[in-house]
């Protein structure tokens, strides 16, 4: 990994709608790391990551990838380089799970449109085959994704996503209505990939699961109000200014654990 080896924002402002939902932010994902974006409802989490990918247009400020302004890579460049999962990401019904795999060497990130391509290669076939069976889903591939539990599909979301081989793996609460054991999985995933090299940008509510990231970003009202390892991000003073909750933050089994106050307790 080198330094310029990042997915970056440099003073970035982005609208939803009419709303200033990202407000000036710098932030700087590496490859090879598992990146965490945390903070409130609203506090502009989604509409920081569709802004650096280009997908909700930015007001001011710049997007680089690998050190070079993200408007000067070409869609089938970007496409190659970035796979997004996002928050809710529909799955087509009635077909099967390899075919909707498929859909990731196709267009790399469909939004984007498809890359020009010749041919279905053995590489496409290898790489479908690969992310099956990353994401333990190889038993199900030839079975319609509507027979599927909710665990079991956002599986085959990211086997989609892994498929394209990305560089870097934007993912928008990829554990979102999963129970444990497969947010678990999910995190051991990715942790797979990160060993690879790719760079994993997740999105994630769950501050234990975020606590397992190698680099932290709390956002908060549209601005980065912490950056760094969890350590550092994963303290109860920043914690309370993000999410006006007191909480402890403990030492269990090497991780950082959030042990929150409730919320009737005079605290909030
Ligand atoms: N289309 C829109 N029009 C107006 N405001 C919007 C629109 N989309 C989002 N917003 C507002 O922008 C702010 C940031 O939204 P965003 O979805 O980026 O937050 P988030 O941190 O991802 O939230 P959550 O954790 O709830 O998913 C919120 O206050 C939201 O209400």
């Amino acid at each position: 990994m080198t330094e310029t080896e990042t997915f970056s924002a440099h003073g970035l402002q982005v609208r939803a709608g009419d709303f200033p939902a990202v407000r000036g932010v710098s932030v700087s994902f590496p490859a090879g790391r598992l990146s965490a974006v945390i903070g409130p409802n609203g506090a502009g989490k989604s509409t920081l990551l569709r802004g650096m990918l280009g997908l909700t247009p930015v007001q001011s400020g710049r997007v680089e990838l690998l050190g070079r302004p993200l408007a000067e890579w070409s869609r089938a460049e970007r496409a190659r380089q970035l796979a997004y999962l996002a928050q809710t990401e529909g799955l087509p019904v009635d077909t099967r799970v390899r075919d909707v795999v498929a859909l990731g060497r196709g267009a790399g990130e469909w939004r984007w449109g498809l890359i020009p391509r010749t041919g279905w290669t053995p590489e496409d076939e290898a790489a479908v085959t690969e992310a099956l069976t990353r994401t333990d889903t190889l038993a199900f591939a030839e079975r319609p994704v509507s027979e599927l539990s909710g665990g079991e599909a956002q599986r085959v979301a990211l086997a989609r996503a892994l498929a394209a081989r990305p560089h870097f793996l934007v993912l928008d609460e990829p554990t979102n209505h999963l129970d444990l054991a497969y947010a678990l999985d999910v995190m051991r995933y990715l942790r797979a990939e990160v060993r690879r090299g790719v760079g994993v940008i997740a999105v994630l509510h769950d501050l234990n699961l975020a606590a397992r990231a190698d680099h932290l970003v709390l956002l908060h009202a549209g601005q980065v109000l912490a950056a760094g390892t969890p350590a550092q991000v994963l303290t109860p003073e920043q914690l309370h200014a993000a999410y006006g909750v007191r909480v402890d933050v403990v030492q269990a089994a090497q991780r950082l654990v959030i042990v929150p106050h409730d919320r009737d307790d005079g605290d909030t």
